[in-house]
């Protein structure tokens, strides 16, 4: 289907808008009032400027508190729409927005609001143009859809129709099966935008806090399969407030957008398979497991010699590149010497098919990265995640495919306890935390997690974790908070998590080596003891190795932390039984004692 979106939801001027939204795809746009007013184009060159761009414009947006009011008010009313009529022809937009009145000027007159409505649309007819009234959820008389419907139905004009909106029904609890009811030639426009759940005021919620769809909480696909029962096939346009996309970059947050709009046209073709009009990217590739994690060091040795201390054995060097593997199980991690400060700058995911992974992200609008492989080097096709790390589709040790770890010649790792890559956290910027979830789920298939905030001494983290259905590939979306303590500075700091099966003694191999475990207050065991009854000798074990203790209903969760190496640090943990979670219970403990316990010096050794 037609693709648009408000200009409203992007940052930048009109011009930097116009350009952003027609390089990610999009067909149309709904031009908000501010955005006209304050270019220096005049609404011919506008015109011009997205036909060249090959936009139409679906949408114009002038009016507010219109109907049912005074005769003297009215009359003032037409003849400013009557100067908007005449800006529209100049623009060549044919629908005008007219949302319900939140005036205290309006009175509750449905027969009033429905004549006045019918002499605007009269005169728009004059112009070529329809108008299409919509229910504000914090309207003054009319907030319901059905409500504004009913209206537009009474008032019967063929210029008149109405215009729904996802927030406004689904944010008030509405049913939209009601939709249904309506004709399709009477449903002008569809406005979509998701939102998280929130106790607050509409009107808030709706300023500040709207998503694009999949970002929040709300049923959309739900939603878009009534509009399309109705029978609307025009422009599914994005109308999203949101105060962190009015600062991000607004060709990201374009991209973004129209990666929404895909994904969810393939929900709603999964629920709607009538709806022949949809398109349907490649199907997602939902990865199996990690095949590695990539650090990036400066040819520091301090990451090789913690690997050594965990119990990992430097398995081989690559054939062509300065990257070394380390292994422990199947817990592999990718030591490259050719970076600077160590960071986590590559994930290798396990995946049936690399291929089909490349095209479903593709598809999605995902940089895939272009390959720098020599001769001799097994094809590994990547794309970049939001934040830039590295997504590498591999199939390690399968008959019928090349092995990167080939590249390695590897050698047999000693044994140890540790058994995989439990999970990978990654700190995203915070302008694009939305979109990386919307990332992970609409490319990977990995299904987000309820939205935690951890409390820092220093500031809240927010933090995400999507997953694949069976846990095998878990990745932890954090986001800094900008620090203004100097003493604190921001450090993005990124892990990985190591699977073992027998923490306790892994804890115990770490002590032996030296300083390497974090640190965590004796108060915290106290608690411990307090909340559980673990027994006395399990919880002086705990206390002894710095362990971490939850539980959820599922089972138990013991972890530990490393010191911080540049922005890199390592946990280990063991889930006992089905545990599902990561621990965010002990998050703030966590935080703290690594603002206790900085960074490494560069070149000192960790003991
Ligand atoms: O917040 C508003 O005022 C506003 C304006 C126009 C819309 O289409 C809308 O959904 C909200
Ligand atoms: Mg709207």
């Amino acid at each position: 289907m037609r693709k648009s979106i408000a200009t409203v939801s992007l940052s930048g001027s009109l011009t930097e808008k116009l350009a952003a939204v027609a390089a990610a795809g999009f067909d149309g746009v709904e031009i908000f009032e501010n955005d006209l007013l304050s270019t220096p184009l005049r609404p011919e060159q506008v015109r011009e400027r997205a036909a060249d761009l090959g936009l139409s414009i679906d949408l114009y947006q002038p009016f507010r508190d219109f109907e049912a009011v005074s005769a003297g008010l009215l009359a003032r009313n037409l003849r400013r729409a009557e100067h908007k009529f005449q800006v529209m022809q100049r623009l060549g937009a044919t629908q005008m927005l007219v949302c319900s009145s939140v005036s205290p000027d309006a009175a509750d007159d449905d027969a009033l609001a429905a004549e006045q409505l019918h002499m605007l649309a009269e005169r728009a007819a004059g112009h070529g143009i329809r108008i299409a009234y919509e229910a504000l959820a914090w309207g003054r008389h009319v907030n319901e859809y059905l409500h504004a419907w009913r209206i537009v139905r009474m008032a019967d004009h063929p210029q008149l129709g109405t215009c729904l909106d996802s927030f406004h029904v689904l944010s008030r609890g509405s049913d939209p099966g009601g939709i249904e009811a309506i004709p399709a030639e009477k449903i002008f426009y569809l406005q979509l935008a998701d939102a998280p759940l929130l106790a607050m005021d509409v009107l808030q919620w709706s300023r500040h806090y709207r998503c694009f769809p999949g970002q929040g909480d709300f049923d959309l696909a739900g939603f878009m399969t009534h509009v399309l029962r109705a029978g609307y096939s025009g422009p599914l346009s994005l109308e999203v407030f949101n105060d962190v996309f009015r600062q991000a970059s607004g060709s990201r947050t374009a991209v973004d957008a129209m990666r929404s709009l895909i994904a969810l046209e393939e929900s709603v073709a999964a629920r709607l398979p009538e709806a022949t009009r949809l398109g349907v990217p490649p199907q997602p590739v939902v990865p199996t497991g990690f095949a590695f994690a990539e650090l990036a060091t400066s040819g520091d040795a301090r990451l090789g010699e913690l690997l050594g201390q965990l119990g990992f054995t430097r398995t081989g060097v690559h054939t062509g590149k300065p990257v070394e593997l380390w292994e422990q199980g199947r817990a592999r991690i990718l030591l490259n010497t050719e970076g600077d400060d160590p960071t986590l700058s590559a994930i290798g995911l396990e995946t049936p098919d690399p291929a089909g992974s490349v095209k479903r992200a593709e598809s999605l609008l995902s940089p895939v990265l272009p390959r720098d492989r020599g001769p001799r080097d097994a094809p590994l096709d990547a794309v970049a995640a939001p934040d830039g790390t590295q997504l590498f589709f591999c199939r390690t040790a399968q008959p019928d495919h090349p092995s990167w770890r080939d590249d390695f010649d590897p050698a047999e790792p000693a044994p140890g306890e540790i058994t995989h890559i439990d999970h990978v956290a990654l700190t995203q910027p915070w302008h694009h935390f939305d979109e990386a979830s919307l990332f992970y789920r609409s490319v990977l298939g990995l299904r987000p997690r309820e939205s935690l905030e951890l409390a820092d001494p220093y500031g809240l983290l927010r933090s995400r974790a999507v997953s694949d259905p069976t846990g095998a590939v878990r990745i932890a979306l954090n986001v800094a908070y900008v620090s203004s303590h100097p003493s604190h500075p921001d450090i993005p700091r990124q892990h990985v998590a190591l699977a073992s099966r027998d923490i306790i003694a892994t804890a115990r191999r770490l002590r032996d080596a030296g300083p390497v475990v974090l640190a965590i207050p004796d108060n915290y065991y106290d608690d411990l003891e307090a909340r559980h009854d673990l027994g006395p000798e399990r919880h002086r074990t705990l206390r002894e190795l710095g362990l971490l203790y939850d539980r959820d209903e599922h089972g138990e969760f013991l972890h530990l932390y490393t010191v911080t190496i540049g922005r890199i640090f390592f946990e280990v943990v063991q889930r006992i039984g089905g545990y599902r979670g990561y621990g965010a219970q002990n998050a703030p403990i966590r935080l703290a004692a690594q603002h206790a316990r900085p960074p490494a010096e560069p070149g000192v050794p960790v003991r």
